[in-house]
């Protein structure tokens, strides 16, 4: 198990995690999700004593990664797929961290064997493309056969064969009852992978909880209706009677409506109602993707200005969004989207 209490860390004024409790249970995927620079590669550094937290602690089977028996042998991880000698063979790459770790030879080609890089072992790694050097970061982190296993973004720069892989492999060392800890910046992906989540946005926790429980909490179904083109008086006055009947209407880019909170046959009774003709009435649940992007939205530190409809949410967000760095519940809500109200109606 690997546990994090009141876990901080500050550079300086920049404070890149504060406060973080949680828990990563053995025999579990459990996937590290948050936007860029909310914190995850500072606090897996904490885990491999790479960091010093400024306050708090991060124990693996209780104890500081540096004060942990037989660390390599406990602990693998992958942080940096990058972080290899290109003059070595992936062979004699793995041989020396064998080696640095007091692990027996013979266990480099078994774990070439579990990546898949036994036809290429003897090839200078610098020559890998992107998929090869995150293979060979994999094996490097097998190498212990350890109870404990980091990876940061592991699919990063894999096809869509190699992504598979790593699901799998992932899926098999936790019903190994192994300490599987994923960060990923792909909800899509992690739904697919991860069984928990631990959500962090400006190095908070924003979430720690099932993925079955994230995708219930914070996924909202919602309708989309469309009404003729060419009749923009029929959508203003289907989108006043919606909102008035409590309803969030967002207008979609191609001039449909996007319905919150009514459900379908109320709609159609509106539309009806409101002598407004419906040329599509139809059931949708948010993406997990969305439901991520909604929950993190007030936690992005970069984000494109070519985005009318995220600058929209982020500034409904900024107006909403708790302070910065203030003691937060363990599950933070997330920030309501911009919406039509009934005030806007009028
Ligand atoms: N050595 C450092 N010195 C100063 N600031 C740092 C340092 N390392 C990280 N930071 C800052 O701390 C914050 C968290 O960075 P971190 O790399 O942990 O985020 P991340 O979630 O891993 O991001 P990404 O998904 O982009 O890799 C960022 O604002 C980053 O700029």
């Amino acid at each position: 198990m690997i546990e994090a209490v009141g876990l901080t860390k500050s550079y300086g004024s920049k404070t890149a995690v504060y406060n973080l409790n949680f828990q990563v249970q053995p025999g579990k995927v459990t996937g590290f999700l948050g936007p860029n620079g909310a914190g995850k590669s500072t606090t897996m550094r904490m885990m491999l004593g790479l960091d010093r937290p400024t306050s708090g602690t991060v124990t693996i089977a209780g104890h500081p990664y540096q004060r942990l028996p037989n660390a390599p042998r406990q602990v693998g991880a992958l942080l940096d797929a990058n972080a290899k000698h290109g003059g070595r063979s992936a062979r004699s790459h793995l041989l020396c961290l064998a080696q640095l770790s007091g692990i027996p030879a013979s266990r480099v080609d078994e774990v070439l064997g579990i990546v898949g890089l036994q036809q290429v072992a003897g090839k200078r790694s610098k020559g890998f493309s992107l998929g090869m050097g995150q293979r060979l970061g994999i094996a490097g982190a097998l190498l212990g056969d350890p109870q404990v296993l980091l990876f940061d973004e592991p699919v990063n720069g894999l096809d869509p064969e190699g992504i598979l892989w790593v699901r799998n492999l992932m899926k098999r060392l936790a019903s190994e009852g192994r300490t599987v800890f994923v960060s990923s910046h792909l909800m899509s992906e992690m739904a697919q992978t991860a069984d928990h989540l631990i959500v962090i946005g400006r190095g908070q926790l924003m979430a720690d909880q099932p993925v079955a429980d994230f995708i219930a909490h914070n996924s909202t179904g919602f309708a989309r209706v469309r009404t003729p083109d060419g009749e923009p008086e029929a959508r203003e006055k289907l989108t006043r009677a919606l909102a008035q009947a409590g309803g969030q209407v967002l207008p979609e880019q191609d001039g449909a409506l996007k319905v919150i909170g009514v459900e379908l046959p109320r709609i159609s009774d509106l539309a009806h109602a409101a002598d407004v003709r419906l040329w599509e009435l139809s059931p949708h649940s948010a993406s997990l993707e969305e439901a991520y992007m909604r929950m993190t939205q007030g936690a992005v530190d970069y984000r494109s200005t070519d985005d009318p409809r995220a600058a929209a949410a982020a500034a409904a967000a900024m107006a909403q969004q708790q302070p910065q760095f203030a003691p937060g519940p363990h599950v933070h809500q997330q920030p309501a989207q911009p919406a039509y109200t009934p005030e806007d109606a009028r």
